[in-house]
């Protein structure tokens, strides 16, 4: 695909439909290599001054990266496994780097290490620029694109762009600014013809090229890719190294693992960083990898790939990782060029140490100052993120229909069923049963949803919480708040086809009654389904999820045809079953304060509906009790699953509590 003919088109499509985009136009030197018909190296670097919006947006610091011993060990129930031996390196800005090494090697975890994501059972020391890394301050200052990224799938890309502006700028841009930034990152990215293909339709090389404009908005400083390369073909491959190689020579750092470059590909790196067996065996200017191998006796054939060569030389031979570890004194020296030039023979913006100190400690100084944690109020981020909800559910059209096919479908079988059973004295078994089905409907509906969709969504919104975005709760606080409007329609809707044909007495209050009782018993199994969906997989989930919900079903209908008789042990742990609340509800809606029932036959026990709700233990029952009893579940199932969701998108704590795990069942 050639991009330049591309951003070309993409240009005069902008130009009818954006005003702002004209701007943008005029300054992109993209678009004055009218002769240009690839998007090559040397094209990009003519265009180095693009991106002047987000360039100009806010100076942040060149960075940095310096890390010395720097080793992690995780612990198993078969011991401790060291992963890296306290290995040592540096990253610049600049530069475009790369860590290279067999697979196992220990890449992903250096850059998980570095990025921050990782920090239980590693040891060593890491600088930033000279200080200790503060990670609240670094990671306002980094971007980390993980291997499995997942984008929004039924946001087009320029929403995308626009909600992660929105987010990561806040009020620091106007929105004419934030959209010229938008359209410059999109023209460079080769991804403004796309702009409105949705992202579950862009192909695998926009999708990485939409997840690393996406992170780009707000220019960061430090951009870490996992594997940025993985599932794309060899020409979107060399777009994206080209690409990043761009960016780092408007003073960024970036550092991303690799799986066996091409050698064209391999000579677009500044840096070459090579891990075996956790061992860093080499790290320096990718030119002199070459020599370096010759000084250990490994020659490299002139028609071999360098990148090729040397993983053959790490996997091939057995002594070989620990030899060229030696030899650069495990990553502390670096092999380097007299002069990094770029292809063009440009130079890279690079500042003195002692100004780039300067800057960063002003920076810092800053950020502190400004006390806020992230960029929008905790307000904006829930109406942001609220709005994006709303937008993704709406488009999800198929579930829309297969939620409501369901509860169509189910309140006619229920309401066929018991068809008005609701003011028969000589069947109110059978009602209660009604109350009990309705009761499961929304136990199970409500339950089941997150625990199958919710999985999905944490591994969507592990990126953008850990690239700080915005804060779980005002993630979480919008998640509420956005599938209220569906739920409260389709369970009218539910209600009031069942509650109707099963005959109930047609009373506003009981309805309303019933109807806030199935609301709330919704509510509330949404919160039990959350809390599972955040801390296990879909197939684990679908197992705990009916798994706790069956004994609290027991729990909920024991009693019934001897309620006066239930014993108080019992009683104590009927409580803790929040299904009871419901199910009392029910039936005090339909039964409490209602005139004797229609008996059609000779003598009904239970035409006083009194006997009813006695003999299945909720006669002194209130409903006041039953909303409380809903509502204080519903905040102990919503409060465990925001702490599960933390939990899972904190690879720290889950970490410690593996490792606090496994070290009790090592000493027992
Ligand atoms: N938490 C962990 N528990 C046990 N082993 C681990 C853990 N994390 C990493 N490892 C092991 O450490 C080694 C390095 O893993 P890592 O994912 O960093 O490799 P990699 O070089 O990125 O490999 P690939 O190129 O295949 O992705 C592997 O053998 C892996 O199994």
């Amino acid at each position: 695909m050639s991009s330049i003919p591309l951003v070309r088109r993409a240009i005069a499509g902008a130009s009818l439909a954006h005003t702002s985009s004209s701007l943008a136009e005029q300054n992109n030197p993209l678009v004055v290599n009218q002769h240009e018909n690839q998007w090559t190296p040397a094209a990009l670097e003519r265009a180095g001054s693009t991106l002047k919006a987000l360039n100009r947006m806010a100076k942040r610091p060149p960075v940095h990266i310096l890390f010395e011993d720097v080793g992690y060990t995780v612990s198993s129930h078969k011991g401790e496994q060291r992963i890296l031996h306290n290995v040592s390196g540096e990253f610049r800005s600049g530069e475009l780097t790369c860590i290279l090494g067999p697979s196992g090697a220990g890449k992903s975890t250096l850059l998980n290490i570095l990025a921050g994501y990782t920090s239980n059972g590693v040891n060593g020391r890491i600088t930033v620029n000279g200080h200790t890394r503060d990670m609240r301050v670094f990671k306002k200052l980094s971007s980390y694109i993980m291997q499995d990224d997942l984008l929004q799938p039924r946001l087009t890309v320029q929403e995308s762009m626009r909600i992660a502006a929105d987010l990561k700028l806040g009020k620091e841009l106007g929105k004419a600014e934030k959209e010229l930034i938008i359209i410059e990152i999109l023209q460079t990215l080769g991804l403004w013809d796309h702009r409105h293909t949705r992202s579950e339709c862009l192909s695998g090389g926009q999708s990485k090229r939409l997840s690393v404009a996406l992170e780009l908005v707000n220019n960061p400083p430090i951009i870490f890719l996992d594997e940025p390369t993985t599932g794309l073909d060899i020409v979107s491959i060399r777009q994206l190294v080209v690409l990043l190689r761009l960016l780092s020579r408007q003073g960024r750092t970036i550092v991303c693992t690799i799986h066996q470059p091409s050698a064209s590909l391999f000579s677009l790196f500044d840096r070459v960083y090579i891990l075996a067996r956790g061992l860093c065996c080499y790290q320096g200017a990718a030119p002199l990898l070459v020599p370096y191998l010759a000084e250990t006796g490994h020659i490299c054939p002139t028609t071999h790939n360098p990148a090729d060569y040397v993983l053959e030389t790490l996997l091939g031979e057995d002594e070989a990782p620990a030899q060229l570890s030696e030899l650069c004194q495990n990553g502390k020296l670096c092999r380097k060029q007299d002069r990094m030039t770029t292809r063009g023979g440009k130079k890279p913006v690079l500042h003195s140490d002692e100004s780039i100190q300067r800057i960063f400690v002003e920076h810092v100084a800053k950020e502190q100052m400004q006390k806020m944690e992230f960029p929008t109020t905790f307000l904006n981020q829930f109406l942001i993120l609220t709005k994006r909800m709303f937008i993704q559910t709406k488009r999800n059209s198929v579930t829309l229909w297969i939620q409501l096919m369901h509860h169509l479908i189910t309140a006619l079988l229920l309401g066929s069923i018991f068809y008005h059973v609701g003011n028969d004295a000589n069947a109110p078994i059978v009602n209660f049963k009604f109350c009990l089905s309705c009761l499961v409907f929304f136990m199970y509906t409500y339950i089941m949803l997150p625990v199958l969709l919710f999985p999905m969504e944490v591994r969507l919104l592990r990126r953008e919480y850990f690239n700080r975005w915005y804060s779980l709760k005002a993630y979480y606080a919008a998640l509420t708040f956005s599938t209220l409007p569906v739920m409260i329609i389709l369970c009218l809707l539910f209600v009031t086809i069942c509650y109707i044909m099963s005959g109930q007495l047609l009373e506003w209050n009981r309805f309303v009654l019933f109807f806030i009782i199935g609301i709330m018993t919704a509510i509330c199994s949404e919160g039990l389904g959350l809390a599972v969906g955040s801390a296990f997989s879909v197939t684990n989930g679908s197992i705990v999820g009916p798994a706790t919900a069956a004994p609290l079903l027991a729990l909920c209908c024991y009693g019934m045809g001897f309620g006066p008789y239930i014993e108080t042990s019992m009683k104590f742990l009927m409580s803790a079953s929040y299904l009871r609340y419901g199910l009392s509800g029910f039936s005090i809606a339909l039964y409490q304060n209602r005139g004797p029932m229609e008996c059609n036959v000779e003598f009904c026990l239970y035409n006083n509906p009194k006997l009813i709700l006695r003999d299945v233990g909720m006669a002194n029952d209130n409903y006041g009790f039953q909303i409380l009893g809903l509502l204080v579940f519903t905040a102990i199932h919503r409060s465990l699953a925001y702490f599960a969701l933390r939990h899972r998108l904190t690879a720290e704590a889950s970490n410690k509590f593996i490792a606090y795990i496994s070290k009790f069942l090592k000493h027992r």
